[in-house]
């Protein structure tokens, strides 16, 4: 204990002597040369191989790792790590487990520009927007290690002196299984709350972004966790089935697209797993009259153009009110237009490319149906090739905004997953939000509007997870989020993720003699 103690004095010091890591990176030449795989408490070579991927840097469209997916054999070397490490780790008091999450979200946040830095060239996200994504991944371990150490269970008095109490006890080995547009922090919000109750954890990152979850078992490892409680596999649909699949998994939380979810829910019914599900949406933004300009234009960019649109909660369907549909309009297309598309790592940058070039082809796709369909392009909806020459392979395309849309499009019914912005207009409030219910997803739904009264009764009203009022895309750690309807169940981050990541043992204690029934 005084030797690791020692160490974690001596840390700082040692990693300050280590060359910055962050200055070796740009756009343009970083390549993976380390295994990708996290076992045991240390990079691996798969033990087996279920076929190869290639991951991609978005910015420039260079590949940056061939890996190998991970094959039954090692999904299996991984669980049964956890499985050991779970025995460990599951014995620790709640605050032991606090310290070690607090010196984790410690360590993320010294190393916050490194990881910002790989979040940008392998997902393609503005260095602006990936440091925000990693402040909100060492907040919620911050916050996870302060609920480990007050979790507590209930005593129940009964009869005669006898009673019960209630203990809140882990679940085992956890799997996560994350979707690309916020690999660290996905690998963050399921792994934290898992770690948090005492569990192990299995992460499957998705293989457009499997680098950044390595840093992340790095660093669990450096604080202290035992050996194989946090692993990192890689791979694509096989891979993830092997995890779902195997006997000693105690549940599978997953953020991905809803045909997925619903595999995932079928392979885990069939071992009567819980599951976590966070899933697509088709959220409407509803844009009152009476609401403050400014506000309301700021929060539908927010509502569609971060990550270049590729977010699971966003209100692509802003449904405006018909007095000030011309002004709302105007005031979004010039701010659109005005958009930093470019290189990520640099810091005035707010949009880069897509994740990879056949997303980048379907999301243009949706864009050529709409107008089709008779939906107007008020701006971008194209190919954006940046100046820089390193850049000209890159899966950039301009932020678009449409008019002229019905509630029957494609482009207003289902999720693009890219940044393109629908606008509806409609009359009054009952119309809105009949119009804003009718869709299969129910993940979020923002409403801007002065009026207090009708903000709550609107947001009572909506078929949705998570509601905002006056602003949207907004998510500190100490709020649920998760969806409704097809957008999936269970939460993630809050209080109540405890329970998803926990059961309950109730204990009945007799005090007196048994009053036999025979
Ligand atoms: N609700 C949320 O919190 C949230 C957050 C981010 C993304 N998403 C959703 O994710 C989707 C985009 O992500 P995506 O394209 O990575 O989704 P996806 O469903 O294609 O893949 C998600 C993950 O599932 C894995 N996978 C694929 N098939 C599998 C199978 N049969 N068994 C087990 N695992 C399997 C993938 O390898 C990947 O790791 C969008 O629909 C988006 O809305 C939701
Ligand atoms: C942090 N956001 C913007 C709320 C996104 C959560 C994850 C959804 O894709």
């Amino acid at each position: 204990m005084f030797l690791r103690a020692g160490l974690a004095a001596l840390s700082p010091l040692l990693r300050s002597l280590r060359p910055s890591p962050v200055a070796a990176m740009s756009t343009g030449n970083f390549v993976v040369s380390q295994p990708l795989n996290y076992r045991g408490g240390a990079r691996v070579e798969p033990a087996d191989a279920s076929g190869t991927e290639k991951a991609f840097e978005p910015a420039t469209g260079r590949v940056i790792a061939t890996f190998t997916c991970s094959g039954e054999k090692e999904v299996n070397l991984a669980v049964q790590n956890a499985k050991a490490a779970f025995k460990i780790w599951s014995q620790k008091s709640g605050m032991e487990r606090c310290r070690i999450l607090l010196e984790a979200a410690r360590i993320i946040r010294e190393r916050e520009d490194e990881i910002a830095t790989m979040e940008c060239i392998n997902n393609g996200k503005s260095i602006f927007e990936a440091r925000l994504d990693i402040n909100i991944s060492w907040q919620c371990l911050e916050y996870y290690a302060g609920l480990a150490a007050s979790m507590a269970g209930e005593h129940i008095q009964l009869p005669g002196g006898s009673f019960g109490y209630t203990r809140r006890e882990p679940l085992g080995v956890c799997v996560g299984i994350g979707a690309w547009n916020y690999p660290f922090q996905i690998a963050s919000w399921k792994s934290a709350p898992a770690l948090a109750c005492g569990n192990a954890m299995v992460f499957k990152p998705s293989p457009f972004t499997p680098v950044s979850a390595l840093l992340l078992a790095e660093i669990y490892t450096e604080a202290g966790v035992p050996p194989g409680l946090f692993n990192v596999v890689q791979g694509g649909a096989a891979t993830g089935q092997f995890l779902c699949q195997h006997p000693d998994v105690a549940k599978v939380s997953f953020t991905g697209s809803v045909p997925t979810g619903m595999k995932i829910m079928e392979m885990s019914a069939k071992g009567i797993k819980p599951v976590t599900l966070e899933l697509g949406g088709k959220s409407p933004l509803i844009i009152f009259s009476d609401c403050d300009m400014n506000n309301a234009v700021k929060g539908a960019l927010m509502a569609n153009f971060l990550t270049q649109g590729q977010v699971c909660c966003n209100g692509t369907r802003v449904f405006v009110q018909k007095e000030i549909l011309d002004k709302f309009t105007e005031e979004v297309v010039k701010q659109t237009q005005r958009i930093k598309i470019g290189d990520p790592l640099l810091e005035d940058t707010r949009m880069g490319p897509l994740i990879n070039r056949p997303h980048l082809e379907r999301v243009l796709g949706f864009v050529k149906v709409a107008k089709e369909q008779g939906a107007k392009v008020l701006c971008g909806g194209d190919i954006y090739v940046p100046e820089d020459p390193k850049l000209k392979d890159g899966y950039y395309m301009r932020p678009c905004v449409l008019t002229n849309c019905r509630d029957d499009m494609t482009c207003v019914k289902e999720e693009i997953f890219g940044p393109v912005m629908s606008i509806l207009s409609f009359d009054t409030e009952a119309e809105v939000l009949e119009r804003a219910n009718d869709t299969t997803f129910g993940l979020a739904a923002g409403v801007f509007t002065r009026d207090i009264q009708r903000a709550h009764r609107v947001v009572a009203e909506l078929q949705a997870g998570t509601c905002f009022i006056n602003n949207y895309n907004v998510s500190p750690v100490e709020l649920p989020f998760g969806g409704y309807k097809k957008s999936g169940f269970g939460r993630e981050n809050g209080r109540v993720t405890i329970e998803y990541y926990s059961q309950l043992k109730t204990v009945c204690v007799e005090m007196g003699d048994v009053e036999s029934a025979f």
